[in-house]
């Protein structure tokens, strides 16, 4: 069966790129100069250099031609999922959507099935998350993700439909813990990036990555997620990869950080919207997140790192 993935930028493509080894695939962009040069190139140079787009992969920037599939992936990042749901309503309704961001949205602290549910009503919402660099996939590395989805029987297909000849899917009812997993581990990205930017070390690192994973466990739970979801490839897999790896872009703002360097707005980085919105949730929730609060007061400015430091070794010591 034909997919079509909404949304060109890296992580899309690359999708599109594994997926069109299944079968025939449809990318859509909402630029039509973004579409032509894709078209004409055979490959996106603007996210993707480098990997040629396969034959059985179409471009287009007409959301019908998109939307004649049933199967929708959504690959676009989490604080624009709301409105280009609304924008494009009347094309995805009634559709299998499967949102592939990951983040917790700034305004109302919900998480890419949530949007889903309140914006689409109509449509069957799954979600695709776990370790799994765009620029490793399109060259066909492989990687195991999760795919989430309260409708049992719904997620067995996809699960069927979207595993790959590198990307081997597991399947979760657990929907939240899988949100939540991907949304905070970018978080706990840029604080690993920060402490080695600021060459506190390995030991630190591995430190904060424990302390960051008793945090998202502390949120999801709360939230209604199983423990064991966070264990798997949707937490701790991705928790892993983007915490010690360069390739990430959270990360790499982390590393700008604690290096005292700019970093380019432009780029994609989920982390530092969701540090804010996971932090004024854990607010209302009162639930203990202080790296969390840590990395929102960072990204903000507000603290240095040395004073982040200096305040997370302050704090009460306690039963782990
Ligand atoms: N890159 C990666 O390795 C991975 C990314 N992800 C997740 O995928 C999501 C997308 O990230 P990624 O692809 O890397 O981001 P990019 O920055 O590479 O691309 C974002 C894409 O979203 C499109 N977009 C933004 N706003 C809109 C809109 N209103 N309507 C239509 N399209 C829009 C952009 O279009 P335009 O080019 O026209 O601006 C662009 O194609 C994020 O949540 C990220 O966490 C998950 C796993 C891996
Ligand atoms: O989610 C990712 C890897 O699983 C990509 O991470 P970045 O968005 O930090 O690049």
């Amino acid at each position: 069966m034909s997919v079509s993935v909404l949304g060109s930028g890296a992580f899309g493509t690359a999708l599109a790129i594994s997926l069109s080894g299944n079968g025939p695939v449809t990318l859509w962009t909402r630029n039509p100069d973004h579409a032509k040069a894709m078209q004409s190139d055979r490959e996106n140079m603007k996210r993707l250099p480098g990997v040629p787009l396969p034959d059985g992969l179409s471009v287009t920037d007409s959301i019908t031609d998109a939307a004649q599939n049933q199967t929708l992936l959504l690959a676009v990042p989490m604080q624009k999922l709301r409105s280009v749901l609304n924008e494009h309503c009347e094309f995805l309704a009634g559709k299998t959507v499967v949102a592939c961001c990951k983040g917790i949205e700034l305004n109302t602290g919900l998480g890419p099935i949530a949007v889903l549910r309140e914006a689409l009503p109509s449509a069957q919402p799954a979600l695709l998350t776990g370790p799994s660099f765009a620029d490793d996939i399109a060259r066909g590395l492989p990687t195991a993700l999760t795919l989430a989805c309260n409708n049992a029987p719904l997620g067995k297909d996809l699960q069927q439909q979207l595993t790959t000849t590198n990307l081997r899917l597991y399947r979760t009812t657990d929907t939240i813990g899988a949100e939540q997993g991907g949304a905070l581990k970018n978080v706990m990205a840029i604080a690993c990036g920060a402490v080695i930017g600021a060459g506190l070390g390995d030991s630190a690192r591995a430190a904060l990555m424990t302390r960051g994973y008793a945090e998202m466990q502390r949120m999801a739970i709360a939230c209604g997620a199983q423990p064991e979801t966070l264990a798997g490839l949707s937490g701790f897999g991705d928790l892993t990869l983007t915490c010690s790896s360069n390739l990430s872009r959270n990360y790499r703002l982390g590393l700008s950080i604690g290096r005292g360097e700019t970093f380019d707005p432009t780029i994609t980085v989920e982390g530092a919207a969701t540090a804010r919105a996971a932090a004024a949730k854990a607010d209302d929730m009162k639930i203990d997140m202080p790296i969390t609060q840590t990395v929102t007061n960072l990204v903000s400015q507000r603290l240095t790192i040395a004073d982040a430091v200096a305040q997370l070794l302050a704090r009460p010591l306690k039963e782990e």
